[in-house]
């Protein structure tokens, strides 16, 4: 059984793809392969373990019917557009954004991550329109430094930073939501993990001592989390840092480990991850029981499923996943990579724009300014 999906697999060139069985399954009957598979559903998952590299870090090419395959229960956000935006009228849309893989393409070096002219220019026009929030793993200093948008809420570390804009938008009644005031006279909303900071520290200098004998290894400061990259590191060095990773950790039982693109983040074990900020940005917007808002969620990564299962739970929005190759995802739409999400901005910009030219400016009806 196991030799005979081995074989399937590789002819189906999947075999570092990882998928869930209901996908395993619809691709195998879309393959014609033998059905006897479907029905040892064990066998498969015992299977499936030994054959398929579960670190979404590797990212195989995909054959193309895998790849078509999801796309039929993943479709294309570009394709889908004008269906969504038919389902979105009346609705009024929130806009959030991962940042790295989704508006900066995957790069070698963090430091390097950095967004296009085009696609700023694309944010601020959907800024313009909609209530938009940039919630990522970085700190919030830094994604704030590499987008450069004044009228975008921020969310670094995961969620666990959150800021609000200088001139915030105005709830459904017309007025702003309540903000506390940082010394700058920034609005700082939330830090629900202020109290790790400590310890963070103490955790980065511990990784900064041990790490540096990995050639390769990287630590990248995110505020309230930490990340350890390994995209540079000789693969035979990566399960020694990972072990080196855990040892530090498991002194910290207020902390644990995830996982993300050739990183391991390090992050205090609270309740609270990309879902929620998204929940709590669309409660600050004064959305917090409306039944017409539409969250939009793009994000390519593990903690962006966080959001997308949010928005799930809501029961009304638009996950879309960031992906050249099938993955498990609660996201109901996708789009292949920064550039398809640079179009798809840029047609939501230009629909809205459209459909607003003759009623009053939406820029008034949020409040905010270009
Ligand atoms: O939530 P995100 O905005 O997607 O942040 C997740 C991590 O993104 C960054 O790392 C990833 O992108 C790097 C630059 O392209 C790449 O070199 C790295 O391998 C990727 O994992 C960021 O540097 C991390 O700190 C974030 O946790």
């Amino acid at each position: 059984m196991k030799a005979n999906l081995v074989k399937i697999l590789q002819a189906m060139g999947l075999q570092r793809v990882l998928l869930p069985e209901h996908k395993m399954r619809s691709l195998s009957r879309s393959k014609n392969v033998d059905n006897s598979i479907d029905s040892d559903s064990a066998s498969m998952k015992t299977a499936l373990s030994v054959v398929l590299d579960v670190d979404s870090s590797n990212e195989p090419e995909p054959s193309e019917a895998a790849y078509l395959s999801w796309l039929k229960e993943h479709p294309s956000a570009l394709r889908s557009f004008e269906r969504m935006m038919k389902a979105a009228r009346g609705k009024r849309i929130v806009v959030f954004l991962d940042y790295d893989g989704t508006l900066s393409p995957i790069v070698n070096d963090p430091d390097r991550a950095l967004m296009s002219d085009e696609m700023r220019a694309a944010v601020r026009g959907v800024a313009k329109y909609f209530p938009t929030a940039i919630i990522s793993g970085r700190s919030r200093e830094k994604v704030k430094e590499f987008v450069q948008l004044p009228n975008v809420y921020y969310a670094g570390s995961h969620g666990m930073d959150i800021m609000a804009p200088p001139n915030p938008v105005k709830n459904s009644d017309g007025k702003s939501p309540p903000v506390s005031l940082d010394k700058k006279g920034n609005e700082v909303l939330f830090q629900p993990a202020k109290k790790f900071l400590p310890a963070i520290r103490q955790i980065y200098a511990e990784l900064e001592e041990k790490t540096r004998r990995i050639p390769g290894a990287r630590l990248e400061d995110n505020r309230f989390c930490i990340s350890v990259h390994f995209r540079q590191v000789k693969e035979e060095d990566v399960n020694i840092l990972r072990e080196m990773v855990r040892s530090v950790i498991a002194k910290y039982p207020d902390f644990h480990l995830t996982g993300g693109k050739k990183v391991i983040e390090i992050r205090p074990s609270i309740e609270w991850n990309k879902g929620n900020a998204l929940e709590y940005l669309l409660e600050t917007l004064g959305f917090k029981d409306s039944s017409d808002v539409l969250p939009l969620y793009i994000g390519d990564d593990r903690t962006d499923e966080d959001a997308f299962k949010a928005i799930e739970r809501r029961g009304q929005g638009y996950p879309i996943i960031v992906s050249t190759v099938p993955k498990d995802t609660k996201a109901l739409y996708s789009l292949s990579d920064p550039s398809e999400v640079l179009t798809f901005l840029s047609r939501l910009a230009r629909w809205r724009r459209a459909s607003s030219c003759s009623s009053r400016s939406s820029a008034q009806i949020w409040g905010l300014g270009d």
